[in-house]
Parts: structure tokens; C-alpha cells; sequence
């Protein structure tokens, strides 16, 4: 048996007890019941609301969200919890709200509303943090696949990458070129200009390669002095004409008034290649323009050099 006591001090709390909108409306919509957190905390008095239309307090997309979806929800569900709706507040201000509604027999509606404007900020700033986070996760992607002096690809992803190329080129029966380009005596520029300029030689090299290739090409450092490109779609005479320009720009580059050269060796895959093999033909083929008199490219398999 409930005290008397209790019942007394039950019958003294009310709507206004709450920190939480409490507004009830007919089954015209028409507001019948604001309880004092509209007047306190959303600063519309009481008989500004009571007696009009619902709309008066919704925005133009809450309305069509109100008629579209959370009506017919109502009348079907009997209950609607944790809808977003953007109010007007009595300054003219929009405020998100999170909405719980009930329906009764005669159409009644019970809203209760929460300010959920910290839990948009909340999202705001998780969204933020993700879309950082994100940027960062991209950032070390990158640097882990990146040579770090010319911005190149370096070794391992220009392994993983040919090896998906090549791939690639011999399903769809396409010959792809493997270049090794190792710059020439470069030991001496080091030895005689320091290593400073050794790295601007380097650098210079790698943005002209960058420049130089098509989107599509994988162009990497490799190691110290030696670059590794894969030129995908392309066959003997194209690798060769690419060959004869990259000589050309490359001899660009001055190291006191004097222009780089490189050795390259190239090979071209055929359809039973790996990119060890390729690598492999690549290298042997440089070794051969050096010990042929270096500044030339050597074809692998090839007796002539360009
Ligand atoms: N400045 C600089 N030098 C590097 C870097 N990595 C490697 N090297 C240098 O590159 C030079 C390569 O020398 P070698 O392998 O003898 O080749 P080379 O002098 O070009 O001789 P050839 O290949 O026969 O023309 C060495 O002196 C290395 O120290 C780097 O990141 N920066």
C-alpha cells in the first residue's frame, strides 16, 4: 500500500521538474501543452505556442520529416524514439533535438524533446578526428612507400607494384620494359663535390623521371645511384625511344658545367617472365653498357648498344 505521504509528494513534481522539453498536440497538430523548459530554456512563452500549429516551431525539412515519416510512424507504432528534428527556438535560433513521441486513442501526441546540440558536436568533432585520422593513416602510407630524397617509390613498393603489373601485362598479353638506370661515376662526384651535391644530382634526377614518365609508369629509386622503371604497354622500339629522350634530359643535369650521364639496361618481358627474371636481365644489361663505356643503353640479349 502506497503511503499517504508518498502520493502527496508525487502529486507536487510536474513536466516542469524536468530538464527536457515536454509538449503535448492534438490530432490537428495543434499545440495544446508546453511545460517551462520551452519558457526557461528555449524562450517561447507558453501562450506564444499554445493554441498553434506545430509547424510554427519546426524547420522547413523538420516539417516534411514530421508529415513524411514521423506521423505515420506514430499512427502505426504507437511510439517514436531518438528522431532528429531541427526547432526554432523562441529567438529564431535552430536547435537540433532528439524527439521520443507517443501517441494516445484520440490522436494525443507526447513529445518529449532533448537539446542534442553537444551530440552534434560530438559527431562533428568524431568526424573530424576520423577524417584526420584518416589523412595521417594516408600520410604513412605514403612515407612507407616513398624514397625519401627524390619522392620516388622505393624498393619495396617498387617490388610489389611491378610484380602486380607485370601480372597485369601478361594476362592481357601486353610487353611491359624494365629499365635500370645507374647514374655514371657518381662516386666521383661525391668524392669531388661532397655529398650534398651527390643528393641534388640525385634529387634533380628523380623529378626528371617524375617529370618525364606517364602516369601510368612505375618509377622508383631502387638504391643509392640506381633507378628502376617498368613502362607498362610497351615494346622493343618504344623503350628504346623513351631510352634516347631520358639520355637527353637527363644530360640536363650539370655537376660543375658538365652534364650526368647514366647507363641503362632494358629488357622486355615476353610471356613467361617474372620480375626476377626481368630485374635480373635488366641488371646484367647495365653492367654491360658500364663495361661497353658507360653514357648508352643496353638492350638485354642485344649485341648493339645506343
Ligand atoms: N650523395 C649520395 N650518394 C649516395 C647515396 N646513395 C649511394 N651513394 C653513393 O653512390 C656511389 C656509388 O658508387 P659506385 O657504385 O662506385 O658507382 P659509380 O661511381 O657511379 O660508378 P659507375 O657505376 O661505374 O659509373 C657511392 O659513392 C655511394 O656512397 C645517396 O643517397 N646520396
Amino acid at each position: 500500500m502506497k503511503s499517504i505521504k508518498t502520493e502527496n509528494k508525487r502529486a507536487s513534481y510536474s513536466a516542469d521538474c524536468f530538464l527536457s522539453g515536454a509538449l503535448i498536440t492534438d490530432s490537428k497538430n495543434t499545440i495544446i501543452y508546453v511545460n517551462s523548459y520551452f519558457e526557461e530554456h528555449l524562450y517561447w512563452k507558453s501562450d506564444e505556442l499554445v493554441g498553434q500549429n506545430i509547424n510554427k516551431i519546426l524547420t522547413k525539412s523538420s516539417r516534411i520529416f514530421f508529415q513524411s515519416y514521423l506521423i505515420p510512424t506514430l499512427l502505426h507504432e504507437k511510439t517514436s524514439e531518438e528522431m532528429q528534428l531541427i526547432i526554432f527556438n523562441g529567438q529564431g535560433i535552430k536547435i537540433p533535438m532528439t524527439i521520443n513521441a507517443q501517441i494516445n486513442e484520440e490522436g494525443k501526441v507526447f513529445w518529449s524533446l532533448y537539446n542534442s546540440s553537444k551530440q552534434d558536436q560530438l559527431y562533428d568533432e568524431l568526424i573530424k578526428t576520423r577524417e584526420k585520422l584518416e589523412e595521417q593513416a594516408e600520410e604513412l602510407k605514403s612515407l612507407a612507400s616513398t624514397d625519401e630524397l627524390t619522392n620516388l617509390l622505393n624498393r619495396r613498393e617498387m617490388n610489389y607494384r611491378s610484380t602486380l603489373l607485370l601480372e597485369q601485362s601478361l594476362r592481357s598479353k601486353q610487353s611491359v620494359a624494365l629499365l635500370v638506370i645507374d647514374i655514371d661515376n657518381f662516386k666521383l662526384i661525391n668524392d669531388t663535390f661532397g655529398h650534398l651535391e651527390g643528393d641534388r644530382v640525385l634529387k634533380e634526377l628523380g623529378q626528371a623521371l617524375k617529370s618525364f614518365g606517364r602516369q601510368t609508369d612505375l618509377i622508383s629509386r631502387y638504391g643509392g645511384e640506381e633507378f628502376l622503371i617498368m613502362l607498362p604497354d610497351t615494346d622493343k622500339k618504344g623503350a628504346l625511344l623513351f631510352c634516347n629522350r631520358l639520355h637527353a634530359i637527363i644530360a640536363d643535369i650539370l655537376v660543375d658545367n658538365k652534364p650526368v650521364t647514366v647507363s641503362i639496361g632494358m629488357t622486355i618481358s615476353n610471356t613467361i617472365n617474372t620480375f626476377i627474371d626481368l630485374f635480373t636481365q635488366a641488371d646484367n644489361a647495365v653492367y654491360q653498357a658500364k663495361s661497353l663505356g658507360k653514357n648508352r643503353t643496353q638492350l638485354f640479349g642485344d649485341d648493339n648498344t645506343i
